[in-house]
């Protein structure tokens, strides 16, 4: 069975896997509410774009649930009002994936839709909880159907260069069961590859600052039993000219408009090197990652990190120092890669077509909601 980042029923609340403590422990933490959600966000015990958006939802649906059931009708505020302000509240966590505000936003026409219709405070609490119980397996399929439009579109790059056998993929950051509600999006690809026995071998890269490549996709590689070579980042060019790769699949925080994808730092210089060595680029992700209200990546807002991830190594719960004190340190936790340098785009809803040099987002995601009326 694949990992479980998070584990929710109406009865038993949400818990999270403290992503912090793996690979060491697996430790499951309660979500009591939004509070908690956004702690367990902001402190990175949860981290990539479905999963935090995930657990933002479904922390505030353990509270919906609690005061649609102690019957908070008399309570000011009410529920549509009430439910805003902890969604605006819930947004302010992390600002650069955009999954938790289109999430967010889904979720208040939801409550808007509800209080317009007359509901009661219990019913749109009710409302908010069965569109963020949906959410979550909607995160599930959608990154099914993304693992194997990716898987093709690989496999048709081999083909196109006369390559039958099995692929070698190398991945960053951790895009796995761990960063999204199962499966995973770009890892999800590496794992459809492998059950098609078409995966020889993923190669993750450590992902320096914060490791989510060294601490978490290695982990799931090694549970899951995928073939898995973990390299630090400045060893991607070598391999690749020494051994080769046929593809390269990352995930993404925000797509936008042309296609420029947002992802975590060092994407951009995996896309540079994919580039001057022929290697096709891959970037995976569902409807969800997708901005079209932002026409390039210049707009997207990049998170700065702490000095101290970059300037100190963490082991056993204790930090060493290992930069000079004093020095200087800029510390973005992830890099815009123009749309020019990836080959594919893919959603849960197949591939964004390519135009010469970029996507056209925009109308790729009109047609897919005029699909989704009719
Ligand atoms: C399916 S996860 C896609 C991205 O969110 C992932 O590649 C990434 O950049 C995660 O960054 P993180 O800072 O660990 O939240």
């Amino acid at each position: 069975m694949v990992l479980e980042s998070l584990r929710f029923s109406r009865v038993g609340g949400l818990e999270v896997l403290d992503q912090l403590l793996v690979p060491t422990e697996k430790k499951y933490i309660p979500v009591k509410g939004s509070e908690d959600a956004w702690r367990v966000v902001r402190s990175m015990q949860v981290r990539g774009a479905p999963l935090l958006a995930m657990v933002s939802a479904l922390g505030l649906a353990v509270e919906a649930l609690e005061r649609a059931e102690k019957g908070s009708e008399k309570e000011a505020p009410g529920a549509l009002q009430w439910l805003k302000e902890r969604m605006t509240y819930l947004k302010t966590s992390r600002p650069t994936a955009v999954n938790l505000f289109n999430t967010m936003d889904a979720l208040q026409e939801v409550v808007e839709h509800a209080a317009a219709s007359g509901s009661s405070d219990k019913q749109i609490y009710y409302r908010y909880v069965e569109a963020a119980e949906r959410m979550l397996e909607e995160d599930v399929q959608a990154n099914k159907a993304i693992a194997d439009a990716g898987a093709d579109a690989i496999l048709a790059a081999m083909k196109a260069k006369g390559r039958e056998g099995q692929a070698r993929v190398m991945t960053i950051c951790n895009t796995g069961a761990l960063a999204t509600a199962g499966w995973g999006t770009a890892l999800g690809v590496l794992r459809t590859l492998h059950a098609r026995g078409r995966l020889e071998r993923a190669f993750c890269l450590e992902t320096r600052p914060y490791n989510q490549g060294a601490r978490l996709t290695a982990f799931e590689l090694v549970e899951d039993g995928l073939p898995g070579t973990l390299i630090c980042d400045s060893m991607a060019a070598a391999l690749m000219q020494c051994f080769g790769v046929d593809a390269c699949v990352v995930g993404a925080d925000r797509v936008v408009a042309n296609g420029d994808t947002a992802n975590k730092i060092g994407t951009y210089s995996l896309a540079v090197l994919s580039r001057h060595h022929g290697v096709p680029f891959y970037v995976a992700a569902p409807l969800t990652t997708l901005d079209v209200k932002l026409k390039d990546g210049s707009e997207i807002p990049i998170e700065e990190r702490p000095d101290e991830e970059l300037c100190s190594l963490k082991l056993d719960g204790k930090s060493f120092r290992i930069a000079a004190p004093g020095i200087g340190v800029w510390n973005p936790a992830f890099d815009v890669t123009p749309a020019s340098l990836i080959s594919g785009l893919v959603t849960d809803h197949g591939l964004i077509p390519k135009r010469s040099q970029d996507f056209d987002v925009t109308s790729f995601v009109s047609n897919k909601k005029r699909k989704t009326k009719s």
